[in-house]
């Protein structure tokens, strides 16, 4: 737990709306910990020390489809068959044929809005048509490629089978990033008995899920690898297995562009992609658009100024071919959190001032170059267009190395509604008269994939669909994209964020989602383990961003589960959230 607490802290800036860690103990006994807020505030030393076991699920949210309430944290649970937890970054554009699915055929309850619990409901009832009492890697194999023909959309899982070990997979388009790594078997808590580690693996190695390879750096993993595209991995306590389960020629793989433009962290690679390095070459193309345009319109420009964060590695290049001074104009508040993924417009506008401050002298009587990585809802170029004003800039031109965002993201980056993007609609003038910039000037989608393809020709082709409006699974359904976007408007995100799901100490249900009075100690939530008594916790919304550790021993203390009865059900041992009270109640009723 203390190292996919630290994965998770790492992997923060992907969601910073709910975080959970679950891990598997001794006799295949799982253990919880997950709350809304930062990895820093639901997990300490205590509860860290209450998840037992050494293998384990960890997960960071950032909601894409308009709820953020706690009980949608991930990961999931379900007890039947055997005992799964899931963590889930994407999302799924078929939604309604899956829930229909799951009513009608499968008859599986579901009890929240996301489609996390929709996919591990698909996995469970895949695992549970095999019908058998011991389950093998073959017959998750057969669940998953099941699961592939099922699910449409942009999904990398990370589940976990009581007593038996981790299974991971990656969509058959590889839109959303996965990697694997590995080292050594260490023994991180040889002295702690209560840890439930130790049992020796036949492979002797520690194995480690993850979004970003940045993970793999800080904990010492080595020999980081993507998943592939449909590809399934599977690591017991006896072996590795892996598998690609669709036919490769069947669907293009197309990684989702913007983790390059702004969503992963610089120091990443994904896909065999530098992300620092796209960000250069992005800098580099973007230079060669702003002069052209600054000659055309013979503009000039004394200074190029970052919007920072992400914007600073390609400012500075864009500044260097520009041959024009770099400065940081605007100081960032390191303590308020990414403003793109914050939910509510109001509270984005707000936080935009909150979080960057506009130093005069470095604005004052000059021609200023604002290079930001994109554009969407223009909150923070407006904001940051008219602190530069402020500051006595006399011309202020807007710089952005994606181009204009038009698009819905249905991939799970959420990019509500289309009407919400500046660009959506409008001309670059006109983005520029709403943004009251001077000049817009956008990057080129030819110049993007460009920059991002040069460290990785072998990728021919990306997820763009923001930019383009082309959907790499194919056209999506008019009625989807409204529905998705009306979950995702700023009203159903507050209205759900502030709504509580009634539950009671014993697990009754006492009123469905958004009906009844809310609890105090639900909305704010317990950073407490609970180890989940013999039901399924499961309710999911929208995260980001799987962490996952394996060390040592991958299959429980005794690699339990499968081969001996002993007790797999998650006992209730701390405090619980509304999901674990659902949870219970839904585990009872089936
Ligand atoms: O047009 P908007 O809707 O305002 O969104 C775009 C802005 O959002 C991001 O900033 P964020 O604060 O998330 O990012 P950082 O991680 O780069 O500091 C991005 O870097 C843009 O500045
Ligand atoms: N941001 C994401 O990856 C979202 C994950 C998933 N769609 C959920 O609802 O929780």
């Amino acid at each position: 737990a203390p190292e996919i607490n630290e994965a998770l802290s790492l992997l923060q800036h992907r969601g910073q709306d709910a975080a959970g860690i679950v891990t598997c103990g001794p006799g295949g006994r799982f253990y919880q910990c997950k709350a809304n807020g930062m990895v820093r505030d639901v997990f300490d030393s205590n509860s860290l020390a209450r998840l037992r076991g050494s293998m384990g699920v960890g997960h960071v949210r950032y909601p894409t489809a308009g709820s953020s309430n706690h009980a949608e944290a991930q990961p999931f649970y379900v007890n039947a068959p055997y005992g799964i937890v899931f963590a889930h970054n994407g999302n799924l554009i078929n939604t309604h044929e899956l829930r229909s699915f799951l009513d009608a055929e499968a008859h599986r309850h579901i009890n929240t809005d996301s489609d996390s619990e929709l996919l591990l409901n698909i996995f469970a009832n895949n695992l549970q048509a095999t019908g058998k009492f011991r389950i093998n890697e073959e017959d998750i194999f057969t669940a998953i490629a099941g699961l592939m023909k099922q699910a449409k959309g942009g999904y990398t899982c990370v589940a976990m089978l009581a007593g038996f070990g981790i299974i991971a997979f990656r969509d058959p388009n590889g839109i959303r990033p996965l990697g694997m790594c590995s080292r050594p078997a260490v023994d991180l808590d040889a002295s702690n008995s209560r840890s439930g580690s130790a049992t020796p693996t036949a492979h002797n190695r520690d194995y480690c899920f993850t979004s970003e390879s940045v993970v793999s750096d800080a904990l010492g993993f080595e020999d980081f690898e993507d998943v592939k595209p449909g590809e399934a991995i599977i690591i017991t306590r006896h072996k590795v297995s892996r598998r690609t389960l669709v036919k490769p020629e069947e669907f293009v793989f197309a990684p989702d562009i913007f983790e390059y433009v702004y969503f992963a962290r610089p120091d990443s690679v994904m896909d065999g992609i530098s992300v620092y390095r796209s960000r250069i070459a992005m800098g580099d193309r973007l230079a060669v658009t702003v002069r052209k345009t600054l000659r055309a319109r013979m503009e000039t420009i004394d200074v190029v100024i970052p919007v920072p964060d992400t914007s600073r590695v390609a400012a500075l290049q864009v500044a260097q071919s520009l041959g024009v001074p770099y400065r940081e104009g605007f100081v960032k508040n390191r303590y308020v959190g990414r403003t793109f993924i914050m939910p509510g417009q109001s509270v984005r506008r707000k936080n935009v001032r909150r979080k960057l401050n506009a130093m005069a002298m470095e604005f004052s009587g000059r021609n200023v170059l604002i290079v930001d990585d994109s554009i969407v809802r223009g909150t923070t170029s407006r904001e940051i267009i008219q602190m530069a004003r402020d500051a006595g800039a006399k011309r202020v031109i807007m710089a952005s190395c994606a181009p204009p965002i038009r698009y819905s993201n249905v991939y799970g980056i959420d990019m509500p509604s289309r009407h919400e993007l500046v660009a959506h609609n409008r001309t670059e003038e006109e983005v520029a008269a709403h943004i009251q910039a001077d000049v817009v000037i956008y990057q080129t989608l030819p110049d993007l994939i460009e920059a991002v393809q040069e460290a990785n020709p072998a990728i021919a082709q990306f997820d763009c669909s923001v930019f383009d409006g082309k959907y790499v699974t194919g056209d999506v359904d008019d009625k989807y994209l409204a529905g998705l976007e009306t979950l995702r408007s700023e009203n159903a995100k507050l209205k759900v964020k502030n709504t509580t799901i009634p539950t009671s100490g014993s697990g009754a249900l006492v009123g469905p989602p958004g009906e009844g009075a809310s609890d105090p100690k639900m909305a704010a939530p317990p950073a407490d383990e609970a180890a989940v008594a013999a039901g399924g916790v499961s309710a999911g919304k929208q995260e980001n961003g799987n962490g996952l550790i394996l060390p040592g021993e991958t299959a429980g203390v005794n690699g339990a589960r499968h081969e001996e009865e002993e007790e797999t059900n998650m006992s209730c041992q701390g405090p619980m959230n509304g999901a674990d009270d659902l949870g219970l109640f839904n585990g009872w009723s089936r």
